[in-house]
């Protein structure tokens, strides 16, 4: 199988990837007179690890937003499980099978690991304030399936220790792991991460790396990132995307994009972290 057939490709390693989660078609995003994004196409299959990078300014964010329903491009189509997607709000967006992490962490520092985690579950409730006034035996029954579910995610990113502890007072490396937990608490098909090794120690890099390498392994959730630490990108990635001023200069595995002269230009021409 190779990465055009329909019904999904091998890869190297022998990692079955499935068919076309996510499409991404001629999307074209302006923010006023900057065009963030130019005339940019690409898929994201099922099972797959498919990392966006390009130097700073490139577009990555703006197309990480895209994605994740927050932005409406001006131009182009965003199709999901087989369905062309129109102008959503985010708690649609996370119902429809979309989580993500956030560049700076996104968590509420007041409250415990497992609570925040809990605000994962929120779009997957059907009990709301009302229900749970009035009934409140179906209210509880469902809140002890999500705390099971919650439960499961926190013993497999190793945080049973932390559980009751505020967030605030944690290291930033299990900050980023309690945030990747609350995405995951949602049950995605499609998992977003923006930049999560941004700020981590090369410990926390690996403990990331193996965390994010077994969600997907062991949920099947398909997984798009932005990162800038290239050594984690073409370590975890089945395929890369590549930006430079709005543009896509390279789509392919790490190996193509590596020997890729337009990317290897691009990240030469330019200061990057
Ligand atoms: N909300 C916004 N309003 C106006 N311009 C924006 C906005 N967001 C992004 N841009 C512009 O769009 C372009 C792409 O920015 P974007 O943040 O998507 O790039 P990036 O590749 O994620 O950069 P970095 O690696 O530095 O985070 C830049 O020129 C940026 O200034």
């Amino acid at each position: 199988m190779n990465q055009m057939n329909p019904e999904g490709y091998t890869t190297a390693d022998g990692r079955k990837i499935g068919p076309v989660l996510m499409e991404m078609k001629n999307i074209t995003l302006r923010f006023g007179g900057v065009k963030a994004i130019t005339d940019i196409s690409f898929d994201i299959r099922e099972g797959e690890i498919r990392a966006i990078i390009g130097p700073n300014g490139a577009g990555k964010s703006s197309m990480l937003n895209v994605i994740s329903g927050f932005y409406v491009p001006q131009e182009g189509e965003v199709w999901f499980k087989g369905y062309k997607r129109g102008p959503m709000k985010p708690y649609q967006v996370a119902r429809l099978g979309i989580a993500r992490t956030f560049q700076n962490i996104a968590l509420f520092d007041g409250m415990s690991v497992l609570d925040n985690i809990m605000t994962g579950r929120l779009t997957l409730m059907n009990s709301g304030l009302m229900a749970q006034a009035m009934w409140w035996g179906t209210a509880e029954k469902e809140e002890t399936a999500h705390r099971e579910k919650v439960e499961k995610i926190i013993d497999f990113l190793e945080i049973q220790a932390i559980r009751k502890t505020p967030v605030g007072r944690l290291p930033y490396g299990l900050k980023k792991r309690v945030e990747l937990a609350r995405a995951l608490a949602a049950e995605p098909k499609l998992l977003l991460l923006d930049e999560p090794m941004a700020g981590m120690n090369v410990e926390e890099k690996e403990d990331m790396c193996r965390f994010i390498l077994d969600v997907n392994d062991e949920f099947g959730t398909t997984i798009a990132l932005i990162e800038h630490d290239m050594g984690v990108v073409m370590d975890l990635s089945d395929r890369v995307v590549v930006m430079d001023y709005g543009k896509k200069i390279g789509d392919g595995t790490p190996d193509e994009v590596r020997n890729n002269p337009d990317v290897i230009n691009a990240y030469l021409g330019v200061s990057h972290d």
